[in-house]
């Protein structure tokens, strides 16, 4: 153990008498979420009660929507690095995408990819509900290429203490935004967003740049419009610049790490977080 992790416990040992009463990390935590929470100036970094609470070992959901090449998957990832202590699991709302019929893949150019009904949200739906109830999932896994779904593989998932869906709509279906215990919109500006998606495509997806032109007015930007922009008023933290913004992701991160720490029947103890929050590695008991 490290000097500065022992002499932590020190700390916390010799405070755990007659005093330890001032430290009860439960009730300190609730009153700081609660007291950043009623304040809109402080949005940034509270976190939603909308959904139900967390029964004792129940892991945290978190929604990351935002448009397309926004930077969702950036932020996650950058999320999930600084989590590294906890089991996290990263769902991406594309893998739930249907894979197109013959005659929709004779007529893609027409096919809109940006609409509620290009995904498959029963299935995501059940995947989120077992993930949350502790059970695996097996993901399946999509071809942005193709169009088409991998017909024999799939991408198994296991329980975790943090479930991250992610994508573009994922705000849209009230029975899917109510499994959230924090949802977060990135929101990076639409010439940048343009830029990204038409390297993207371009370079890692081989498409036509007339295609990605012609996709993105018909379809992208309308359905932004009309279905990820007004699912931005869901969110209960906005993220300007997306993986860009290291301030606020490092407000989410010690969010989620605080209520991860203080949830009922968490393996964790004050003590851990105490060292967390000092700096310390804090290993699962
Ligand atoms: N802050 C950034 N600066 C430069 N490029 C970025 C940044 N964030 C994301 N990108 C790039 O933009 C593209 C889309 O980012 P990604 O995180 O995959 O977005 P999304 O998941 O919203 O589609 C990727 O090629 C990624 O490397
Ligand atoms: N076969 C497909 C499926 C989806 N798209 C586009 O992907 C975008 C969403 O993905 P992000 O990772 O950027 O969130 C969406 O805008 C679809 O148009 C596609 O081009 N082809």
């Amino acid at each position: 153990m490290s000097e500065q992790a022992s002499s932590i416990d020190y700390i916390m040992e010799k405070a755990s008498g007659p005093h330890f009463s001032g430290l009860r990390l439960n009730g300190l935590l609730s009153s700081l979420s609660s007291s950043s929470s009623t304040s809109p100036t402080h949005r940034t970094c509270s976190v939603s009660a909308s959904a139900s609470p967390l029964t004792p070992k129940q892991p945290f959901v978190i929604g990351v929507s935002g448009g397309a090449a926004s930077g969702k998957t950036t932020v996650c990832d950058m999320i999930i690095q600084q989590l590294h202590d906890h089991r996290v699991v990263l769902v991406n709302q594309d893998s739930f995408y249907r894979g197109l019929t013959t005659a929709e893949l004779e007529r893609v150019h027409e096919y809109n990819f940006d609409h509620p009904d290009a995904f498959d949200t029963e299935q995501l739906l059940d995947c989120i509900q077992k993930l949350r109830s502790g059970q695996p999932y097996q993901i399946p896994i999509y071809d942005f290429k193709t169009h088409l779904r991998c017909s024999d593989s799939f991408r198994q998932v296991n329980a975790s203490d943090v479930i991250i869906l992610e994508g573009i709509l994922v705000f849209h279906d009230p029975s899917v935004r109510n499994l959230m215990n924090m949802k977060i919109f990135v929101d990076t500006d639409v010439d940048v967003r343009l830029a990204r998606r038409i390297r993207r495509d371009t370079v890692e997806r081989g498409r036509d740049i007339n295609f990605v032109l012609e996709q993105y007015a018909k379809f992208v930007k309308p359905a932004f419009d009309d279905f990820v922009l007004p699912s931005k008023k869901y969110a209960d933290v906005i993220i300007p610049r997306g993986g860009e913004n290291h301030v606020a992701i490092d407000l989410i991160v010690h969010n989620i790490e605080s209520f991860i720490y203080s949830a009922p029947g968490s393996v964790y103890t004050g003590v851990d977080f105490c060292k967390k929050l000092c700096g310390v590695s804090v290993v699962r008991r």
